[in-house]
């Protein structure tokens, strides 16, 4: 029995932030000052706490300016929407990017859409969402992003590959689709009214999972080489005694490595790159307010 390749997600995300701070010198000759990221993180939610810390950390280690503001999760949604008008007007700020989840009382796709389309470096807004489904130049969601850099590393040309996507959300499911649309895969979207999803996931080369449930796809699942890129994110409880829990991905790894090709792990697969690519995505609008042609290689 073979064993599938395991995709250093966290390996590819070092070498991609190594080529942004190999670009960013060259961006402040052109334009006379650093490429400027601002992070909006509303409550103290722990896990969101450590994400934003992070891309405060690399943000400033690959040579940019990062600007953090931190509110209660008390903030009023005109107060928040205040914040990003000043953000929007800020020119040190080339994006902004408000840490989700929000708390219930503000409305998520109200704040999103308060974002200047050209300082989105989360590609949430629908001005980019719109671009991005009819091909034009557009911020990307990072987490997409960072899927399909893994996914051509691995494989190269995507053309005429079958594609399923598992999940429909705004931030991975679609995007991740129309991404590899672009790319000339053949795409299926399934989600939770799909029938028969093993069936389907069976007949693809490139499995996406997104649905954000513990190692929901069965490594029987898989067709024998597919390559498979795990997105899910799960906390499941590891130790009964001791109270402790462990990350799994939506895909039951373990079984699926006798079955795939290559497979992304989680931790250290796509999770590392949803930053790398974020500091890539502000790097390219930096790029874009400034006047300036994108870096290759990026
Ligand atoms: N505005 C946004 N909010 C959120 C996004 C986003 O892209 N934009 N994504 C997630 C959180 N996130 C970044 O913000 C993020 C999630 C996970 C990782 C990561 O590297 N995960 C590690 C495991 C981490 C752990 O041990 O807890 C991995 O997979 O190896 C980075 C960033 C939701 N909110």
């Amino acid at each position: 029995m073979s064993i599938g390749k395991i995709i250093d997600g966290k390996a590819f995300a070092a070498g991609l932030r190594e080529r942004i701070a190999q670009a960013v010198p060259t961006f402040v000759e052109q334009a006379g000052r650093k490429p400027g990221l601002a992070v909006v993180l509303v409550g103290e939610d722990p896990a969101s706490s450590v994400y934003v810390r992070s891309k405060g950390k690399m943000t400033v280690a690959v040579g940019m300016d990062s600007f953090e503001f931190k509110r209660p999760a008390t903030i009023g949604q005109d107060d928040l929407l205040d914040l990003i008008d000043e953000l929007n007007q800020d020119d040190r700020v080339d994006g902004i990017l408000v840490q989700l989840p929000l708390p219930d009382h503000i409305d998520e796709a109200a704040v999103i859409a308060a974002i200047d389309p050209a300082k989105d470096v989360d590609g949430f807004h629908v001005v980019n969402a719109g671009r991005l489904a009819t091909g034009q130049e557009a911020l990307v969601p990072c987490t997409p992003m960072g899927c399909i850099m893994l996914l051509k590393d691995e494989l190269g040309d995507l053309s005429g590959k079958e594609a399923v996507v598992i999940g429909r959300s705004n931030i991975v499911g679609k995007p991740m689709a129309q991404l590899l649309l672009a790319e000339n895969a053949t795409v299926t979207i399934a989600h939770s009214r799909t029938h028969d999803l093993a069936s389907v996931v069976h007949r693809a080369d490139i499995v996406v999972a997104a649905v954000g449930r513990p190692e929901m796809v069965k490594g029987e699942w898989i067709k024998p080489g597919a390559t498979v890129i795990d997105v899910g994110i799960n906390r499941v409880p590891d130790d009964e005694d001791t109270g402790k829990s462990r990350i799994v991905g939506d895909v039951a790894t373990a079984e699926a490595l006798a079955h795939v090709g290559a497979i992304t792990p989680v931790p250290g697969g796509v999770g590392p790159m949803t930053i790398a690519v974020l500091l890539r995505n502000t790097l390219v609008a930096a790029h874009a307010r400034a006047g300036l042609t994108k870096p290759d290689g990026l």
